[in-house]
């Protein structure tokens, strides 16, 4: 009997009910099954205790090694509850791995609270039985751990753990439990009793699991876990806890900067940028966002150091911070925020949900006060880190003011913020592809048009959320088709006297799908442009599918290309450029025929556009057409 010193041994879980005299087994159970037929039969649920144990270690931990983080947090707790009878109560925890005990155990010492002996029936017999819920079943605010399942982490490295425990002035009461189910509960004999109250669990480790219980491993995982702990945690003689958090806990406290700096480079590795520092008071959250001195990919979330209630919950945990914000490397304490039941990731809730909104506007005013008192630091932080904030502008106005004030843009006069451009150049106009600024460049700025490229990731999309936002703001966005009507049309006598040149270079074309315009335009050096207009390109670029497509595939483009509209790309030559005026004097139509080919397939290449297998082609015999003229000598067969 429990309570008289007689060990009471159990078949794994202790049914709810069940007063600790009863013995649990088949008997019972078998005798039940033979009731009459209608009969209700009430049973009780078992657990197979290693059927959990290895869900626990697959499916729920990340890693043997929390096993440290569960015994410490069960210390803490026990102390916390200690202390809030007796606040003077010592706060010590000290860890003992083999190397000390001498018997190859490991031992967790608490000055803790202790269990009574029908406590230990309760909780440690118990799984997801917690001290720390209240009657509602929520859990209890002061503590870290809520489940009711920790201490089953230890199986994952010991075969059997033993818990001495002592609670006020009651009994010492001894508790062993096996990996297999069993667990045996008796009152210490006289010198086995404890002095103090407070428990020791000892673990006795898995013949494959001595790695995770050695000194250098305990104490990197004690430091790891609970190096912010408001405790003494010791291991062997060495202390684990490194005092209160680097950065302000209470609201309105100075930061301290240097120190942060340091504490960045110490434990993530670099040098911050700039520090944040963080509060979100519903959430009892403190802590600070570094922010990154090097470009990261946005995608590649690294996530943040969270603590909840000063232990470690992850190092990388998701979700505290908007996904724009992937500039920033949070390290925060939060003493609401709930844990998921592997305590390794921050559980999704309302909570969690408006501290990300909280945390996101005072990043975001960040930025705002850095545009506002030191631009020039604002602008380096823009050369690292533009494409978040470009992310963040596409929804927020004032992260919107912010690229158009400061962000310097690609333009064909210059590198100029939006704002700058603006003001020098009134319309904001603007080309939507990198292709098309590329194409529309240089002939643009020989005819005064000054040209956004719009064409680098999110650029279009601001630029033409600007006028939402400012009602003044003019855009206009440019195609290089729309060039054609900036260029000088040709009187009618020259236009005339043009034609049967026009003739026969469209018949060179013709093929290609290509019109031949002539113009006259700057600059002069230019002998030809190729245009293409919006759907010209699309046309383009389901001829070059056409060509790569097979028979059926070939057939759906061809359907395709029909509902389309006959929007032509356009060679624009160039009547100002002294070439050009050569080559429609030629009178050797053949000739005539090769110097268009060769122009259409340099305006191509200059354009950066793509190379069709029939431009290829025509490029090739315009060069060796061009070449066999120029290389004096007979042709034989
Ligand atoms: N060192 C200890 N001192 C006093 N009581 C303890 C100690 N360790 C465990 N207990 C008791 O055993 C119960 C079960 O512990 P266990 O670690 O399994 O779950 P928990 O801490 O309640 O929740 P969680 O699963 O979230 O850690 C605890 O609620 C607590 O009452």
């Amino acid at each position: 009997m429990p309570g008289d010193g007689a060990p009471c041994t159990r078949s794994r879980v202790k049914p709810p009910g069940d007063n600790g005299t009863d013995t649990v087994g088949a008997d019972r159970y078998g005798e039940r099954r033979k009731s009459e037929p209608g009969a209700r039969l009430d049973r009780t649920f078992q657990v197979d205790l290693r059927g959990v144990v290895d869900l626990l270690s697959h499916h729920l931990y990340g890693s043997p090694r929390v096993y440290v983080r569960e015994l410490l947090q069960n210390a803490v707790d026990a102390i916390t509850a200690r202390r809030s009878a007796e606040p003077e109560a010592p706060a010590r925890v000290r860890v003992e791995p083999p190397e000390l005990t001498g018997d190859g155990t490991l031992r967790v010492h608490d000055t803790g609270i202790g269990l009574t002996e029908a406590q230990v029936h309760e909780l440690l017999a118990t799984i997801g039985r917690s001290s720390k819920r209240d009657e509602l079943g929520f859990s209890r605010h002061e503590f870290l751990g809520q489940f009711g399942i920790g201490l089953l982490s230890c199986f994952l490295v010991a075969d059997e753990i033993r818990v001495v425990t002592r609670h006020g002035d009651e009994p010492t009461v001894l508790w062993t439990g096996w990996s297999d189910g069993r667990y045996a509960v008796r009152i210490a004999e006289p010198e086995q009793a404890r002095n103090e109250p407070g428990t020791t669990v000892t673990l006795v480790p898995r013949r494959d699991a001595d790695q995770w219980l050695g000194v250098p491993t305990v104490t990197e995982l004690a430091r790891l876990y609970g190096g912010l702990l408001p405790v003494d945690v010791r291991v062997g003689d060495t202390p684990t806890t490194s005092g209160p958090p680097p950065w302000p806990t209470t609201p309105g406290a100075p930061a301290d900067r240097a120190a942060l700096q340091r504490y960045a480079q110490e434990l993530l590795g670099f040098v911050p940028f700039d520090v944040v520092p963080l509060s979100v008071p519903e959430a009892g959250l403190t802590g600070v966002a570094f922010i990154l001195p090097a470009a990261v990919n946005p995608a590649a979330r690294a996530g943040h150091r969270v603590y909840l209630k000063r232990m470690l919950l992850s190092e990388h945990a998701d979700g505290l911070l908007p996904e724009w914000a992937f500039f920033a490397h949070c390290v925060v304490d939060a003493s609401e925020l709930r844990p998921t039941a592997s305590r390794e990731a921050l559980y999704e809730d309302a909570l969690l949900t408006s501290v990300r909104e909280a945390l996101g506007d005072q990043i975001r005013g960040w930025l705002v006060r850095l545009a506002k008192h030191d631009p020039r630091r604002l602008g380096e932080f823009l050369q690292v880190h533009h494409l978040g904030v470009k992310a963040l502008a596409m929804h927020d106005d004032e992260m919107l003011r912010l690229v158009d004030q400061w962000w310097p843009m690609d333009t064909n006069v210059g590198t100029l913020t939006l704002a700058e451009f603006r003001q020098r150049h009134g319309v904001l106009r603007y080309a939507a592809s990198l292709d098309e600024f590329r194409q529309l460049a240089a002939v643009a700025a020989a005819q005064d048009l000054a040209v956004v490229n719009g064409g680098y990731t999110y650029d279009t999309e601001l630029i033409e959320r600007l006028p939402a936002v400012d009602r003044s703001v003019l855009i206009e966005r440019l195609e290089p088709s729309d060039l054609t009507t900036r260029f000088e049309i040709l009187d009618p006598a020259t236009e005339l006297a043009l034609r049967p040149f026009r003739t026969a270079a469209q018949r060179a074309l013709e093929r290609l799908g290509c019109e031949v315009v002539i113009r006259a335009y700057d600059p002069v050096s230019l002998p030809a442009l190729y245009l293409v207009s919006r759907s010209a390109a699309f046309h383009d670029q389901l001829a070059a599918s056409r060509d790569r497509a097979d028979e059926l595939w070939g057939g759906v483009l061809d359907a395709l290309a029909a509902s389309a509209p006959p929007d032509r790309p356009q060679l624009v030559l160039n009547h100002r450029n002294p070439l050009v005026r050569r080559v429609t004097t030629l009178a050797d139509p053949e000739l005539v025929g090769l110097a268009v080919e060769a122009l259409y397939g340099q305006a191509l290449l200059l354009g950066h556009h793509p190379i069709r297998a029939a431009d290829a082609a025509l490029l090739n015999s315009s060069f060796l057409g061009l070449l066999g003229r120029a290389v004096p000598g007979e042709t034989r067969d």
